[in-house]
């Protein structure tokens, strides 16, 4: 595992954010990272990894997740993922809820974080939407992008690490962490491997409508080597970060 500090900056970027920007997201002066990828390829294990790496930096982090990242949102997160109820959820209503925990956490948690200079590290975001409700379930991309205008108003992630890898091998990762630690599969992880297959061809079109954002990882290496590829794709961007902050400073 690479444990070099990705450099020795104390204070973050206060440069603008990359996408379409609101008087609300010119304010922001932290980063937004976020990690996506089907389940099991390892986002839990590597949020964790670039958390440490940043405040090996003296970067104050914000570690968070979707759905979910504050009180409410984690209140929706339960409707979400609980397989309990034996009432089916439609799917417009998962795409609502979806979004609906998203307004949340984005008013509770990462705006007030990017806006006091953290920078916010996320296990899932908007493309998770992206692959999931349009990949997977065929929800129309004009009803997502228009929701997702709605709640974001021009924030989008500075960065975004695609782990990618086949998904019978994930699942296989997954089934070992559950047959380890005896937890069960939530509401959406009990679909079936086409509708994982969907999803991880969303990600791709999501990759490759926004190749600039993206960092697509081979998730299917060893863990040293997931996480050199990470530490990588991170030192480059923080650099040119660090480099338009100083150009900032001096204007
Ligand atoms: N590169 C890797 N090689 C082998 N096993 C891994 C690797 N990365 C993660 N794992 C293991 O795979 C399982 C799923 O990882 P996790 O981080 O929980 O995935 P996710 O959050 O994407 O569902 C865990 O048991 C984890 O320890
Ligand atoms: C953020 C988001 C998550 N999801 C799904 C993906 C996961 O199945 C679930 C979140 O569960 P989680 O346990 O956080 O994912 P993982 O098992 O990969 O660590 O919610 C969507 O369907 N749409 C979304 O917009």
């Amino acid at each position: 595992m690479s444990s070099r500090p990705l450099s020795s900056r104390t204070t973050p970027s206060c440069s603008t954010p990359s996408g379409g920007q609101t008087a609300v997201d010119t304010c922001q002066s932290g980063r937004f990272i976020t990690l996506e990828g089907g389940e099991g390829v390892g986002k839990s294990t590597n949020v964790a990894f670039v958390v440490a790496e940043l405040e090996a930096c003296g970067i104050e982090v914000v570690r968070t997740r979707e759905p979910g990242g504050s009180e409410r949102a984690e209140a929706i997160r339960q409707l979400l993922l609980d397989p309990a109820p034996a009432e089916s959820l439609c799917d417009d209503a998962e795409l609502l809820l979806m979004f609906a925990a998203r307004a949340q956490h984005l008013a509770a948690t990462i705006r007030p974080a990017l806006a006091r200079g953290a920078w916010v590290v996320c296990d899932r975001f908007t493309d998770a939407t992206f692959a999931y409700q349009g990949g997977g379930r065929g929800l129309p991309q004009a009803d997502i992008a228009a929701l997702e205008t709605l709640v974001q108003k021009g924030l989008q992630p500075d960065l975004t690490l695609l782990l990618d890898m086949p998904v019978e091998a994930a699942r296989g990762r997954l089934a070992a962490r559950r047959a380890e630690t005896g937890e069960g599969a939530d509401r959406i992880e009990q679909e079936a491997e086409q509708f994982f297959e969907a999803v991880r061809i969303g990600y791709h079109q999501r990759r490759d409508a926004d190749p600039e954002r993206f960092a697509t990882i081979n998730a299917d290496q060893s863990l040293m080597a997931v996480q050199a590829d990470i530490a990588a794709a991170l030192a480059m961007r923080v650099a040119d970060w660090q480099a338009a902050t100083s150009a900032g400073d001096k204007a």
